[in-house]
């Protein structure tokens, strides 16, 4: 059993079968724009493990590991933390859920994230969800949002926009132009911003269920076929025989 990349590259390579289809959905936005609540809903309802990069982060800060002073200084001022520390996170977290469907939040934030993560495994997102928030509205509700997080004051705030702004949209309007990005009015209520999110994934599911039917349908078909020809071959080898021991003198 090789490696969560490995299966990755398999796919893209086509040089032996993958061990398992793995689908990825990046969920982006503004910092507060409602992206960990709703990756929270889409995992009970549709079976995705969510990995948050900037949990995943922040957990390796509180390890102890050598890279824990760089992402705390990093966090606090609403920088990019480099895409190779956040990336084997990422993959050390995918490989240990044992699951293979993932809500990756938060990540990619620039384009280096971007290209590093499709370079490193080969995988392109099925698509990109983006919870669209106006600033006001996002700093209102980080403000409010009393979980003890260090960037959670409106110092980090300013400068996490700034970043969203600079760097992530970026990444946003690259998914857009490639058609990928599902765009999520995340100003409403909590539960009117999932029903626009449950559409999104139920279109999906239905979209894979079509895909199944189709393949199951093609595969009858061959095999009636095979038999079919199998058969008529028969006949025919069976006619032969006939008319030649017809001839027998
Ligand atoms: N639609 C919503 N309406 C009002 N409040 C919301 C809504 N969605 C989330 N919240 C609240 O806003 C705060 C931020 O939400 P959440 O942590 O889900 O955002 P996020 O996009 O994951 O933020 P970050 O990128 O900073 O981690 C939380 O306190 C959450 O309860
Ligand atoms: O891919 C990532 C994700 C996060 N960061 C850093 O963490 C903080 C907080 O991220 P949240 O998504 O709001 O939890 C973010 O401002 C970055 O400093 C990162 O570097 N790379």
């Amino acid at each position: 059993m090789g490696t969560i990349v490995d299966a990755a590259n398999k796919e893209v390579n086509g040089s032996s079968p993958p061990d398992k289809k793995l689908t990825v959905v990046f969920v982006l936005g503004g910092p507060g724009s409602g992206k960990g609540t709703q990756c929270a809903n889409i995992v009970q309802h549709f079976g995705y493990t969510h990995l948050s990069a900037g949990d995943l982060l922040r957990a390796e800060q509180n390890s102890g590991s050598d890279n824990g002073e760089m992402i705390k200084t990093m966090i606090k001022d609403g920088q990019i933390v480099p895409s190779e520390v956040t990336i084997k996170l990422l993959l050390r977290a995918m490989e240990e859920s044992g699951n293979d469907k993932f809500l990756i939040d938060g990540f990619p934030r620039n384009e280096e994230n971007r290209a590093a993560f499709e370079s490193v495994t080969g995988i392109e997102p099925e698509f990109v969800l983006f919870f669209d928030c106006p600033e006001e509205e996002m700093e209102k509700r980080v403000l409010n949002r009393n979980q003890g997080r260090a960037d959670d004051n409106i110092e980090s705030i300013r400068k996490r926009f700034k970043v969203y702004t600079q760097s992530s949209l970026p990444v946003i309007e690259y998914y857009d132009s490639k058609g990928k990005v599902r765009k999520i009015d995340a100003s409403k209520p909590v539960e009117e911003v999932f029903v626009a999110v449950k559409e999104v994934f139920t279109s999906l599911d239905e979209k894979v269920k079509q895909h199944r039917d189709v393949f199951g349908r093609c595969c009858c078909l061959k095999t009636l076929l095979i038999i079919a020809l199998d058969s008529s071959v028969g006949i025919i080898c069976s006619s032969f025989t006939f008319v030649d021991s017809l001839f027998q003198p």
